[in-house]
């Protein structure tokens, strides 16, 4: 077996969310400490870690970022190396962009390369975001890149395709929550509460209205409403909903619309329900804007390579905290194809491992060319 396909079984048994990875970042350290240390710098930083390698003539230093964290899913893929952290999965693939940096890591330290490369193992790109707060640091203002990138598994590819485009890659983002407080009571006197699970019903479907009726055809956008907590028992009536979402747009304008929406609607939701409410626009993401010139040589690059087909994809509604690196760093982020039948954050997600070494032969090359 691949070695970096068995470290990536071994750390898709531990996912950990968001700034609690501490198991992967002691795993990443013991693997970090297994190679030649003359021309490496590890610096650890919350629960990520950075590693500084340096180029034999440097003329600049190239940044590659790996997201660390899982999500909170139970697994049901059925793998023999399946999660041991009941309730939690690596379901977004950063168990693959681990293992990817780790054969990138080994390959330049072990072959030696001109340049310098930055590898950022990156916690919370679910959630809080770590990017914004990796950039704010003392290491990543020493060791700063001249560019960088990074890549996402994307299960509808096959494996040896990858994707991406320049400019808009992926959307912003800001996450959703709302709280609506009532009058909880008897179910058999709905005239003495104030139900909000009604309020929350009307307010979910009024919400559907603000891509429809606010944002401009021609342009895009997402409101999603993923969680919804109300009641308790069938013959009470609800005091509070609880609803939780997120919301995509294409530019940061319609952001604004989007969020200008929610606050009037909330707001009538209000004063029609009789009841208060609470907005929360938390934990925003910048797009992913690929630099135009870096992202065309790196698709003529892999397009010259036998083992990779380059698609030039549209963008898409995902977002990623690595649009912020992005917005300080000249870089890209590219699509790997993994052709899993479950997509990303499905509790059946099982993309090919075969991407595995694709992803580091292509890379490796790429940062040698
Ligand atoms: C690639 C991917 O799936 N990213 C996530 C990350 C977004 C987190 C954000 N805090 C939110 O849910 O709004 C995605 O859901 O696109």
């Amino acid at each position: 077996m691949n070695p970096f396909v068995g470290i990536r079984r071994e750390l898709h048994k531990i996912p950990e969310t968001g700034f609690q990875e501490f198991k992967t970042q002691a795993y990443l350290l013991n693997y970090l400490s297994s190679l030649p240390q003359e021309h490496i710098e590890i610096k650890k930083w919350e629960t990520g870690i950075f590693v500084f390698v340096k180029g034999t003539a440097p003329v600049k230093t190239v940044g590659y970022r790996a997201d660390i964290d899982g999500l909170p899913i139970m697994e049901q893929s059925g793998l023999e190396f399946s999660s041991e952290h009941p309730g939690f999965m690596h379901a977004c693939g950063h168990d693959f962009h681990m293992s990817i940096a780790l054969g990138l890591l080994t390959d330049v330290v072990t072959s030696r390369i001109e340049n310098n490369m930055l590898f950022l193992f990156q916690p919370a790109e679910e959630g809080p975001g770590g990017a914004k707060e990796m950039l704010k640091t003392d290491i990543m203002k020493e060791w700063w890149p001249d560019e960088i990138m990074g890549l996402h598994i994307a299960p509808e590819y096959k494996v040896g395709e990858i994707a991406t485009k320049p400019g808009l890659l992926f959307a912003n983002t800001s996450e959703l929550h709302i709280e609506l407080r009532g009058k909880g009571g008897h179910a058999a006197y709905p005239h003495k509460t104030r139900d909000m699970i009604v309020a929350g019903a009307h307010l979910i479907t009024q919400l559907q209205s603000i891509v429809s009726r606010s944002v401009d055809p021609l342009d895009s956008g997402v409101v999603t409403v993923g969680k919804l907590e109300a009641g308790t028992v069938g013959n009470i009536i609800a005091e509070t909903a609880v609803l939780s979402g997120t919301m995509r747009t294409l530019n940061p304008e319609t952001m604004i619309i989007l969020k200008s929406r929610v606050e009037a609607i909330v707001k009538g939701i209000e004063t029609a329900f009789e009841c208060e409410a609470s907005i929360g626009f938390n934990q925003p993401y910048y797009q992913v804007y690929n630099d135009e010139a870096l992202v065309s040589e790196f698709m003529d690059y892999a397009a010259s390579s036998t083992s990779v087909r380059v698609i030039k994809c549209k963008e898409a509604m995902t977002g990623e905290d690595f649009g912020y690196f992005l917005k300080e760093i000249p870089g890209f982020m590219f699509w790997l194809g993994v052709d899993s039948e479950h997509g990303l954050h499905h509790a059946r997600l099982n993309p090919d491992e075969e991407a595995i070494p694709v992803a580091i032969d292509l890379i490796s090359g790429y940062v040698r060319k």
